[in-house]
């Protein structure tokens, strides 16, 4: 039993030290420190939550795989991909790293964990379907401690409260701020900020 337990210790710490270094490899410096407080905020809140931590630090140190492809290589990657994505989507080419990385990370890395995969696919748009590992991540990228603008604190208070109050509260944020900048708004993150707030009303 305990070296079974410390055989698996060994996989996992040996999985997290080849993807770290895989994702330095691929992005620029500060991209690179992002990923890796993303990976330790997921973490943290997998293990607040009781879900698998592991796979909460992989989900988190991938998400970004695909943000140092140019606009070109990301629609010619979109198009190939074997995610749906609408013509909304596709129109926005700064939303297509979040599919084009869950396509990578399967076919380059093969990583095949379906939880995984769709934490990093929503990771952007976020999705109301998401499940618990997806929420996790689409929280953690947002709040990583070196985020730094107005209103974060208030933020990671609402995610203090519960993961559902994260999410509302997140998605408010997004929504407010393209409309105050005049911009297209894809629809999954009204529909995510919908279906959480009767979430929250309905209880
Ligand atoms: N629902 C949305 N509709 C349109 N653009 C969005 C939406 N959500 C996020 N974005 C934009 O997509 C880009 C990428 O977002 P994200 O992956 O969160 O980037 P970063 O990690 O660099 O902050 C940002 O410019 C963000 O403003």
């Amino acid at each position: 039993m305990i070296l079974k337990i410390r055989s698996y210790i060994w996989r996992i710490k040996v999985n997290r030290e080849k993807t770290i270094e895989v994702i330095k490899e691929c992005l620029p410096a500060a991209r690179f420190k992002h990923s890796l407080a993303v990976a330790v905020t997921a973490e943290k809140l997998a293990w607040k939550e009781g879900l698998a931590v592991d796979k909460a630090y992989l989900a988190g140190l991938l998400h970004d795989y695909a943000k140092g492809y140019s606009e070109e290589e990301l629609k010619r990657l979109a198009r190939i991909s074997s995610w749906y994505i609408d013509q909304e989507e596709m129109s926005i080419y700064q939303l297509l790293h979040a599919p084009v990385a869950a396509y990578l990370v399967e076919k380059e890395l093969g990583i095949d964990d379906s939880q995984i995969l769709e934490a990093i696919r929503y990771h952007t748009i976020g999705s109301p379907d998401m499940g618990k590992l997806a929420v996790i991540i689409y929280i953690a990228d947002f709040i990583e401690p070196s985020r730094d603008f107005s209103g974060i604190d208030k933020i990671r208070k609402e995610v203090d409260q519960g993961l559902d109050y994260g999410i509302l509260a997140i998605t408010n944020h997004i929504l407010r701020y393209h409309l105050d900048h005049n911009r297209v708004i894809h629809p999954n993150t009204l529909a995510l900020r919908n279906a959480y707030l009767r979430r929250i009303y309905d209880e």
